[in-house]
């Protein structure tokens, strides 16, 4: 990267380095944990690289998502002296040839450890929980006895394991790894000798039991050395390790630099935040931005289950809307809008209905974060198919249609039944099919144009789909306990007799070609100007309370969980802009909110807008 400033952390890193003790570099928001990250690496590779690969050796590198992985290792030229690889990957990579060692892990320890918490939820009594509970401790225990001789187990990418078949889920990954860490010393030594560096990235989202194993790894001064970069304000997701602490013996090191925003957010950042006092730095400490609050008086919700009901929320939206003009922002392309829920952001867009569905009764947790992700079995060929060609037919760009087509489609794919067309052939073919699609599309249901695209060999059907498009749909009503194995069935019913309206900006905020973001999204990402709206009738009431969080005085106190989540989200969502932050927060009582914010130091008097509702 050119112009990098040098910071006294990334020395100490060096020094450590050197030296062969492991560290931990705490660094907040816009830090430049990344860059930190690949000089380490860069460094081990200029001092250790030839004499590591001469011994069979190589550098790990574990990080977040597989985009880190993609942009890490660009970043180092595609060397094949480091391992970069998301956390499950990496140690499946490694733990997969100890399968005696897991085989004794899922007996001893993970299977009892699952059987034990479903055993905690049967009281003995006739609840559906409770039945619910025994039927699963028996089922397991069940499995737990039959797999006396099982050997062969494998990694199945998914968020539930199957025991009999021998296929370990994500989280049954990191059960075992933490296991072999802490309990195999053997698995440890192997580890450490093939890996005499390991840098883990966003430490504070890795599991517990993984920085437990690699402390004790890496203990002490000398080789093998681990190395984390991350902060413990960022750690959004429960369970994870959040405060992790370097291996014995091993440097704390903190990172004050912020490079990426403006004085007047870092500010804010540091009166919200008091462990890390940061410094703008760089070009960011030039940038005249600033930070605005503006409290909206909250209506009453009306709706179930102390929701608002749609026309409370269009209120709420239209609130905004006044907000966004006042400060001249309305239709401008570089301003992020951060919402906690995605029903809100469904509401404005106009995907209401099928954000419900994939929220509602019918939907496995499973089921919402495929549908979060764009990637559920039911709406897969509309995201990655049907609506891109429909959009490069609008947009005239044949290219992209055959392209489309050529990596998506049984019927023009390389092996398919026109790939020896030419390509004029090819795009009349392809015309005439997107055509009738296209025709279909405004006045049928979901499954009217799934059976057309299947018909036209259009899209490649998943099996599960093709399963649903296939039977009948069930005529039963729906019950929570006696269905739960099956409520994929009535989903299914239910997306197949959707009109097609709200897929198509679904499929645009799922493409990131909206303003909206939800505020859990937007980890590692920065923008100029960011509006954090902070309306705690949408949120999940249980888990966060920014009103309880920002202003207690005034509301009350949060829960210890309300207060840890909250900050550190909404630390995550004020710490993205690089200019200018607006927060708007729905409160019952704006006066008071304002009184209690500005007592505590965290506004000045002209950054907090007070809009009632008689405004
Ligand atoms: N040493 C440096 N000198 C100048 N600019 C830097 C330096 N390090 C990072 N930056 C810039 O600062 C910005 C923030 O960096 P980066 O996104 O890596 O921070 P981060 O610590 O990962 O932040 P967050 O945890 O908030 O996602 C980026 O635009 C990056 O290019």
């Amino acid at each position: 990267m050119p112009n990098l400033i040098p910071t006294q952390a990334d020395q100490q890193v060096a020094q450590c380095l050197e030296e062969g003790r492991s560290f931990a570099m705490i660094a907040g928001a816009g830090a430049g944990k990344t860059t930190s990250l690949i000089s380490a690496l860069e460094h081990v590779r200029k001092e250790f690289g030839s004499s590591l690969l001469k011994q069979g050796q190589r550098v790990a590198c574990i990080t977040y998502t597989k985009r880190a992985v993609a942009v890490i290792r660009e970043r180092l030229g595609f060397d094949e002296l480091f391992e970069v690889s998301t956390l499950h990957s990496f140690l499946w990579g490694e733990m997969g040839r100890f399968q005696v060692d897991i085989h004794e892990a899922l007996t001893h320890f993970v299977i009892p450890k699952h059987i034990e918490s479903a055993r905690d939820k049967d009281n003995g009594g006739a609840s559906k929980t409770a039945i619910a509970a025994r039927q699963k401790a028996e089922k397991l225990e069940g499995e737990l006895e039959a797999l006396a001789d099982a050997s062969a187990w494998a990694y199945d990418d998914s968020n539930f394991s199957n025991f009999s078949e021998g296929l370990l889920g994500h989280d049954d990954v990191i059960a075992v790894a933490g296991y072999l860490l802490g309990e195999k010393s053997v698995f440890r030594r192997i580890l450490g000798s093939r890996y005499p560096f390991i840098f883990v990235d966003e430490a504070q989202d890795t599991f517990v039991s993984i920085v437990e194993g690699l402390n004790e790894l890496g203990a002490g001064v000398g080789l093998p050395l681990v190395g984390y970069f991350g902060d413990p304000w960022q750690q959004i997701y429960d369970g994870r390790a959040g405060d992790f602490s370097p291996p014995e013996e091993g440097l704390s090191i903190t990172k004050t630099e912020n490079f990426r925003c403006s004085p007047q957010v870092v500010g804010l950042l540091n009166a919200f935040r008091t462990d890390v006092e940061q410094v703008p730095s760089g070009k960011a400490a030039d940038i005249e931005g600033s930070v605005e609050m503006v409290l909206v008086e909250a209506e009453t919700p009306e709706g179930p289950r102390r929701t608002y009901t749609s026309e409370q929320r269009d209120r709420a939206l239209q609130k905004m809307d006044q907000a966004i003009e006042s400060w001249g922002w309305t239709a401008r392309e570089d301003v992020t809008l951060l919402f906690l829920v995605r029903q809100m952001i469904a509401r404005r867009l106009g995907f209401e209905q099928l954000n419900s569905l994939f929220t509602g009764d019918f939907a496995s947790s499973r089921a919402q974060d495929d549908f979060e992700a764009g990637d559920h079995v039911l709406v897969r060929p509309f995201i990655k198919l049907i609506l891109p060609l429909i959009r490069a037919q609008q947009d005239g760009d044949q290219r992209r249609v055959i392209d489309l087509l050529r990596a998506n489609s049984p019927s023009f794919s390389a092996d398919g039944p026109n790939s020896n067309l030419s390509l004029g052939k090819m795009i009349e073919l392809s015309r005439n099919a997107i055509e009738k699609l296209e025709a279909t599309w405004a006045s049928s249901t979901v499954k009217e144009v799934l059976l057309l695209a299947q018909d036209l060999g259009l899209a490649r059907m998943p099996n599960r789909l093709v399963e649903h498009l296939s039977r009948d749909p069930r005529s039963e009503a729906f019950d929570k306990e006696l269905h739960s194995q099956e409520k994929g069935d009535w989903l299914a019913d239910a997306f197949f007799a959707m009109s097609t309206e709200e897929l198509s900006p679904y499929f645009d905020f799922i493409s990131e070609n909206t303003p909206f973001s939800t505020q859990h999204g937007v980890k590692g990402e920065e923008y100029p100007n960011v509006v954090v709206v902070f309306d705690d009738v949408e949120a999940r009431w249980s888990h966060y309370n920014f009103n309880k969080l920002l202003t207690p005085r005034t509301i009350g106190e949060p829960t210890e969980g309300q207060f840890d989540r909250g900050r550190k989200l909404a630390y995550v969502c004020f710490s993205r802009a690089e200019l200018n932050l607006r927060i708007l927060l729905f409160t019952p009582s704006p006066a008071d909110a304002r009184a209690e914010l500005l007592s505590k130091g965290l506004f000045e008097d002209g950054q907090i807008k007070v809009v009632s509702l008689a405004a």
